[in-house]
């Protein structure tokens, strides 16, 4: 696949916009880490998630899986792209929590940009690559269940 994994230049400009806007709508005061998150639904619709601290600092949730969690309760199961965005260079990348999460509905093909401070800082990795012989819902469900069919 080429770098852009199947999306055209229009969407990926979306992605990163949005994943970038989505930074604004953190609730990180403890951290004070923003992390945006945007999805490319496989209808071609969009949704945003960004990260959700909590006083109880384990009970904070990731951009990825906020935006995750959005989309599903939205009918929304399968993606062609994901994009996280932060303010440091390199990038970061998603949680290994957050990598497991998207495993569920996504496979190894998928497309993770990653976003950094540096105007225009892309680092691109599949689903694959980042989490690596996964366990995922077709080891567990019979043919035709869970989200992905
Ligand atoms: O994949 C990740 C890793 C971390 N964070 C958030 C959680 C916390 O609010 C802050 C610092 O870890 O970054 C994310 O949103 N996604
Ligand atoms: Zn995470």
């Amino acid at each position: 696949m080429s770098k852009t994994h199947g999306l055209t230049l229009e969407e990926l400009q979306e992605l990163s916009k949005r994943a970038t806007a989505a930074k604004d709508v953190s609730y990180c005061p403890y951290s004070n880490f923003r992390v945006g998150c945007a999805l490319l639904c496989d209808d071609g619709s969009w949704v945003i998630g960004a990260n959700v601290e909590n006083a109880s600092y384990p009970v904070t949730i990731c951009a990825e899986r906020t935006a995750l969690v959005k989309a599903i309760t939205e009918g929304k199961k399968k993606f062609r792209a994901i994009g996280v965005s932060t303010d440091i260079s390199p990038p970061a990348s998603p949680c290994g929590m957050c990598r497991q999460f998207i495993r569920e509905f996504s496979d190894n093909s998928v497309p993770i940009f990653m976003y950094g401070k540096e105007e225009g800082e892309c680092v691109v990795r599949t689903l694959g690559e980042l989490l690596p012989m996964s366990f995922g819902p077709e080891d567990l469900l019979p043919p035709g269940r869970g989200a992905r069919k």
